[in-house]
């Protein structure tokens, strides 16, 4: 059977998805079919004895000899999908008829992956459909903690901009219409999530995708993640109940700067007023989080459930108020020319890089 490019650009993301350590040797050949696939025999020169790491690796390179790279694609493609089956995360718990998101129980966690990495996991209408859907389908099975991550270098980079591209003029007041509807159920869902949710941000994270994460209960990032908001560049407004949630957990002042006039927050930044619950060096930063959920995710189901309920019970008035006026307030500017030009220019911009 040959395989595509295409083919072999999805293994190298289910790569990264697997949660069981395959072990070092697997990953020393996995390492050397990558290098042989993409850049054909290994010529570079052999490290020095002591320098293991580096010597082993070259090694396994080396021992492919004048393996084809299309053999060595192939190959790549057929041990990740080996691993991908034995995977436990992915053989028994996973759920497969999403097309945006990977969603798997495990260990007491569901998790939800934004998976549109080529995209930079943009959320397109289909991708907010399916959250809304992986979220109800969380709340009723038998995991304790919800977690929502990113596939490939990005968290999330928001909304999708092609949301809004190829709507005739007299289509725009009902696009904008069902647009607001669906945006009110979708951060309703968060609203209403019952169970402890967790936000592990695994890179930079855009619009609605940061909004959001004030309605998450833990929000663990990466030290290369970044946060930022540019709904006034875009000709927009805040949602996701940030109108609501920022100015409280940031103080007014940071949360202005942030809604209306887009500064842009490091992932230290975000920790320090708040957004954010703790940082992780990037190079540890799955091992440690995943360590740390998998032990609160073994504590007593219903307690960690009423203790959330507990928790936002006094501000869910008010949360289902500001997302009302948010997606009415959006509603309105989506059929605006303000609007309409701002979003003309973001595709201006793109096709002129
Ligand atoms: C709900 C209503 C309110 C609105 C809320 C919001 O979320 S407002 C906030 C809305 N969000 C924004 O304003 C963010 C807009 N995006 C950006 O500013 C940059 O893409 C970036 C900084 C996210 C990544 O820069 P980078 O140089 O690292 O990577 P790259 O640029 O090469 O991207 C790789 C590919 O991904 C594509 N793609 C990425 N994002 C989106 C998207 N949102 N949409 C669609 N596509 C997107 C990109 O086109 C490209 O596709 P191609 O050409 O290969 O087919």
């Amino acid at each position: 059977m040959q395989f595509s490019q295409e083919d072999f650009e999805k293994a190298k993301d289910q790569l990264k998805l697997l949660e069981d350590d395959p072990g070092n040797e697997v990953k020393l050949k996995l390492y050397a079919l990558y290098k042989q696939a993409t850049e054909g025999p290994c010529k570079t020169p052999k490290p020095g004895m002591l320098d293991f790491v580096k010597k082993a690796k070259w090694d396994a390179w080396s021992s492919l000899g004048s393996l084809p790279q299309d053999s060595a694609r192939q190959k790549y493609i057929e041990l990740v999908s080996s691993l991908v089956s034995a995977d436990s995360s992915m053989a028994s718990g996973s759920k497969s008829d999403y097309q945006t998101l990977q969603v798997t129980t495990k260990d007491n966690i569901t998790k939800i992956v934004l998976n549109r990495p080529k995209k930079k996991n943009a959320i397109s209408t289909k991708m907010y459909n399916e959250i809304i859907e992986a979220l109800e389908e969380a709340a009723k099975d038998d995991s304790v903690i919800t977690v929502v991550t990113g596939n490939g270098d990005f968290y999330s980079s928001g909304n999708d901009m092609n949301n809004y591209i190829n709507i005739s003029p007299d289509d725009v007041e009902k696009k904008a219409k069902e647009s607001a509807k669906m945006l009110k159920s979708f951060v309703g869902s968060f609203i209403d999530f019952p169970k402890p949710l967790i936000a592990v941000v695994n890179g930079p994270a855009v619009g609605i995708a940061v909004t959001l994460l004030g309605l998450f209960d833990i929000v663990y990032a990466t030290d290369r993640a970044t946060f930022h908001t540019p709904f006034s560049s875009l000709g927009l407004s805040p949602e996701g109940c940030s109108s609501y949630t920022f100015p409280k957990i940031m103080g007014l002042a940071k949360a202005t700067e942030m809604l209306i006039f887009n500064r842009k927050l490091t992932a230290a930044e975000a920790c320090s007023q708040g957004l954010v619950t703790e940082v992780f060096p990037d190079n540890t930063f799955q091992k440690e989080v995943w360590a740390r959920l998998k032990a609160y995710a073994s504590l007593p189901r219903n307690s960690l459930k009423l203790s959330k309920q507990l928790i936002r019970r006094t501000d869910k008035e008010k949360l289902n108020e500001a997302n009302s006026k948010e997606c009415a307030c959006l509603q309105e500017i989506w059929a605006s020319d303000e609007c309409m030009n701002a979003v003309m220019n973001f595709f201006q911009k793109k096709s002129k890089l």
